[in-house]
């Protein structure tokens, strides 16, 4: 049973000219999973990511489609009902982000120990000060930095450290969904690695699911359950990392694939996507990557297409449509593959909504971070 199902999402940032950032998107998130959504820059992932977590501000608005979340106990909450108070107690409790720049997201005049507090606060207003001190602490264990830390302000804490300030901030309420956009694009690989290695172990440890959105394919081939790859507000393909791997449906997937440099595997001839991407701005019939596509025909111009199962994985591309490519899918694209190694390794498999060994243990929901 998925803890979040997003139907015909549709986002606008309105205007002299509106921006239709997300168009009719579609996603399940199951417990424990780790959902990776690539895309290039401006294709609508953070606004996707703000719109599931509610924190989308004017001229954004939700103008379609709904949002519904499942507690564990099989309770569904329409989010985008959401109001006021029952709002507030929503976010960060049962939904919680970790935003892009930690440096923003971080007020630097106020200390580690502060802002920690002040979630709390807000959100467990009967925890005595002692319990909010301790958990202030036991949260900065969690990510490995040491508890003398509480009294140091943003600015004295480096990128890294900032991060994972965000992170325990994010663990606070034991939320089920985290979602973490580009949470790792400013730090150094090294870094980056370690804010990795991080968040799937806690994620390992308390079960909640991720949303996990970067540009960088790669490390989304290596962390997730499974990938969603958007392309003008929309979700082009979805699937296993393995899967895609296997066996690209779309054109442009295949295009992501193939303009990254392989860490391990072979040395091999990197294709960028040629062309720029769609003008958000513009509604027209047909499929938005057409301009770009090696494998467009007539029909990519005025038919808008829809979701259609490919072999494993869920292609948005009409050469996979029978009735009007009654000989399938062009062999050009139907050929085209890669292999685990040009991703620089994968994660093994698993069963969705089944984590790791360790998961759902309890230790710091018994601190004062209960549920309701
Ligand atoms: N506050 C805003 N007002 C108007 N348009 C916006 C606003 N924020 C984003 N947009 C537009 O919405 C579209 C999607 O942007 P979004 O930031 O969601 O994409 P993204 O894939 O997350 O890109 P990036 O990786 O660069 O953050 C873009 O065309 C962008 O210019």
């Amino acid at each position: 049973m998925s803890v979040l199902s997003v139907r015909d999402l549709s986002v606008v940032y309105g205007g002299p000219r509106p921006t239709h950032a997300v168009r009719g998107v579609s996603l399940e998130l199951d417990r424990g999973e780790v959902l990776g959504i690539a895309g290039e820059s401006g294709c609508g992932k953070s606004t996707l990511a703000y719109a599931l977590t509610r924190l989308l501000r004017p001229p954004a608005s939700v103008t379609g489609g709904e949002i519904v979340f499942r507690a564990g106990d099989g309770e569904e909450v329409d989010v985008l009902a959401l109001r006021g108070e029952e709002l507030r107690r929503f976010r960060w409790r049962r939904i919680a982000m970790v935003f892009q720049s930690a440096m923003n997201a971080l007020n630097p005049v106020i200390s580690v120990r502060r802002q920690l507090a002040d979630v709390l606060a807000t959100h467990e207003p009967g925890m005595s000060r002692r319990a909010r001190e301790e958990r202030c602490g036991e949260l900065l264990d969690l990510v490995g930095i040491d508890r003398a830390r509480l009294s140091s302000y943003p600015h004295e804490l480096s990128g890294g450290m900032r991060q994972r300030v965000l992170i325990a901030m994010a663990m606070a309420l034991n939320p089920d969904v985290v979602v973490l956009d580009e949470p790792t694009t400013a730090l150094d690989v090294v870094v980056q690695r370690e804010i990795l290695q991080e968040i799937d172990r806690l994620r390992a440890m308390f079960g909640f699911a991720v949303v996990f959105i970067t540009h960088d394919l790669s490390l989304l081939l290596e962390i997730s359950d499974r990938l969603a790859v958007m392309y003008g507000g929309r979700i082009v393909e979805s699937g296993t990392a393995r899967d895609l791997m296997a066996a690209p449906a779309h054109p442009y997937t295949v295009g992501l694939l193939g303009s990254f440099p392989s860490l391990r595997g072979e040395r091999r001839v990197l294709h960028g996507i040629p062309g720029s991407p769609p003008d958000l701005s513009l509604v027209e019939p047909g499929c938005s990557f057409a301009p770009r596509c090696p494998y467009a025909f007539d029909a990519c111009g005025e038919v808008t297409p829809a979701p259609l199962p490919v072999g494993a994985t869920t292609a948005a591309c009409l050469q996979h449509d029978r009735t009007l490519r009654p000989a399938g899918p062009d062999p050009g694209l139907a050929a085209r593959r890669f292999t685990a190694e040009d991703a620089g390794g994968l994660r093994p498999s698993r069963p969705p909504g089944d984590p790791e060994p360790g998961g759902h243990q309890t230790g710091v929901r018994d601190h004062g971070g209960a549920r309701t």
